[in-house]
């Protein structure tokens, strides 16, 4: 009897097993099928994209072949500096035609060799038609063309970030800056790649593929505003416009040799920026111009700052461009510094730093040594922490229903480990990088667990701002210069094995300082021989040194940082520092 029960009650187990196991095996299937056509039908969407940009491409090089205009003559355009540009366009030299088409021809040479633009706005003929028919000259930009990075929201265009699923969803209004630069008579004409999510330094997405640095095409030209940066250095377009929650704009300008501005983030209106950010006011991310020379870069942000952004964003603060701040001639003080306490920065970075440092004394002002306070736990526990506040779970979310791209491969393993799996790896990471900062920024990428965490999380980031504003006001400091990066541009997919090298820029994101990327020199062999004595003992530091190994001739920026809502007094330093440099000769 009791040998029957037992029979019947394995048996009974037995075909429970086999039905759960058919049932699993069923669901596993079920999902792998589901995968496929799910993965099948984002590729379609892909290559939709894809045809449909190949297609505008093919009609603006057929409208440019019809205009027949002389060659030359329009590359002597692009040559032109932007005031020279500004003054041949008022003065009627030129027509809003001829400076478009000259810029659209380069643009789309220079896209050949980059990958840089994700597609033209066709729109900008019957826009530069319009401007030449009417007599009055009307706005600062009049006539001149200017790109933007596929974030910014246009009437008629989606806004990918990159993503698959974000193709063909068009909007029906432009942002509000789009609309201020129409107003300002400038013509939006072409829009530039980003890295997908835009939270990387890099510059790739499964839609548009990758951008190459225009140095050297095995390296990156940084990211996020990337597509803007390599387009702006190659000539293909003199102004352009970004966005940075981590030095996106400032890091790119400086992997590529261009001018960059990230502004205060409350100064400039941020409806119709796509991000992944939005709603997370802690690190606010910004928006700002970027430019072939400086006198671009202060034109746009002149521009743009005007009564009709304010009219449009109520939000913003009616703060116009202050020529007197940056007409000034008050002697500066200024504070600068080649390390910052976590990674020394390279040579060549270092270099630029000293050389802005002499041009600045040159010109009369006071240079002292500076030391950014406690930023290795401003990296971990203030940015990253903020950053990735939800654990990455908006980021996770949004990539893993998507293609992946390589370079967010990293961000969606860190986002998918659990957090107790990343505590018992802990001691190993550490052991292997060298580097407990680099372990702290793994586990503080884990965000925070409750909502009374993360206002704890705001009061912390507060406490900081305040400690860093002391000491500068102690010192009575007007402005910062430091390196942009830790590092120059290094080769595609390498930028997580270095990301801690962007604590130059994310600090004043953390702090919401307005802050310039200025372009200053070039590695020379020195600076990558003097690579000899660059530290090599942790992760990030053997791979800072392993990047810069043949990068010789690619070009070094310095950043330049004042407090908030003083974006006129960053021009000023960057104009005084390229004044200085031209006196001795250097520039
Ligand atoms: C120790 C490793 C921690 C890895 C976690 C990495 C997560 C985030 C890194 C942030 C990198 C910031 C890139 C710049 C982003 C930016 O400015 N985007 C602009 C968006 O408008």
């Amino acid at each position: 009897m009791r040998s029957e029960v037992l029979q019947m009650i394995e048996e009974s187990f037995f075909t429970i097993a086999k039905a759960a196991a058919i049932i699993l095996a069923g669901i596993a299937v079920g999902q792998i099928i589901q995968h496929y056509f799910w993965r099948r039908h984002l590729w379609q969407k892909v290559r939709q994209r894809q045809k449909e940009c190949q297609k505008a491409f093919r009609k603006l090089d057929d409208d440019l072949n019809s205009l027949n205009f002389d060659e030359e003559a329009l590359q002597a355009i692009c040559n032109l500096p932007t005031s020279e540009l500004q003054e041949g366009l008022q003065s009627g030299k030129y027509s809003a035609l001829e400076v478009l088409a000259a810029y659209q021809t380069k643009a789309l040479q220079v896209n050949k060799r980059l990958n840089c633009v994700t597609e033209p706005i066709l729109e900008a003929k019957a826009n530069a038609k319009s401007l030449d028919e009417h007599a009055e000259k009307e706005g600062l930009l009049y006539g001149i063309p200017v790109s933007l990075k596929e974030n910014y929201q246009l009437k008629g265009y989606d806004c990918t970030m990159g993503l698959v699923n974000y193709t063909g969803k068009l909007f029906k209004d432009d942002a509000v800056l789009v609309k201020v630069l129409r107003k300002q008579g400038a013509i939006p004409f072409v829009r530039t790649n980003i890295p997908q999510i835009m939270m990387t330094y890099e510059c790739s997405n499964p839609i548009y593929g990758r951008t190459d640095n225009p140095y050297d095409a095995t390296r990156t030209p940084g990211g996020s505003t990337g597509g803007e940066a390599a387009l702006i250095t190659a000539g293909g377009s003199i102004i352009g416009f970004g966005s940075d929650i981590g030095g996106s704009i400032r890091v790119p300008s400086h992997f590529c040799g261009c001018y960059g501005l990230k502004t205060t983030p409350e100064r400039l209106s941020q409806k119709g920026i796509s991000s992944l950010s939005k709603g997370q006011f802690i690190v606010s991310g910004s928006v700002g111009p970027m430019a072939r020379d400086l006198d671009g870069l202060v034109l746009a942000t002149k521009a743009i700052l005007c009564d009709y952004m304010y009219a449009l964003d109520r939000s913003i603060p009616p703060l116009s461009f202050r020529d007197e701040i940056f007409q000034s001639k008050r002697p500066l003080k200024i504070g600068y510094y080649v390390n910052d306490g976590y990674l020394q920065s390279v040579p060549a970075c270092q270099r630029a730093v000293m050389m802005a440092k002499t041009a600045l004394e040159a010109q009369g002002h006071t240079v002292i040594s500076f030391d950014p306070p406690d930023v290795p736990r401003m990296w971990t526990e203030l940015y990253l922490k903020t950053v990735a506040g939800d654990g990455g779970r908006k980021f996770y979310e949004a990539i893993q229903k998507d293609i992946p791209d390589r370079c967010v491969w990293n961000l969606l393993f860190i986002t998918r480990v659990p957090r107790w799996l990343l505590w018992c790896m802990k001691t190993i990471i550490r052991l292997v990088t060298q580097d407990p900062v680099h372990t702290e920024g793994l586990m503080s990428s884990k965000g925070c667990r409750s909502v009374c965490e993360w206002w704890q999380q705001a009061e912390v980031v507060e406490a900081y701002k305040d400690k860093f504003m002391k000491k500068w006001d102690d010192l009575g400091l007007d402005g910062v210069i430091c390196p942009v990066f830790a590092c120059v541009a290094v080769p595609h997919g390498y930028v997580t094995e270095i990301i801690g090298a962007g604590t130059y820029s994310m600090l004043y994101n953390v702090l919401n300082y307005p802050a310039g990327s200025l372009p200053l020199t070039k590695v020379t062999s020195e600076d990558v021989q003097q690579l000899e004595n660059y530290p090599n003992r942790r992760y990030f530091e053997k791979n800072i040194k392993k990047a810069s190994e043949g990068s010789i001739g690619l070009p070094v920026n310095v950043q330049c940082v004042c407090l908030p809502f003083q974006e006129e007094l960053v021009l000023r330093v960057m104009k005084e520092i390229e004044t200085g440099l031209k006196s001795m000769g250097d520039h």
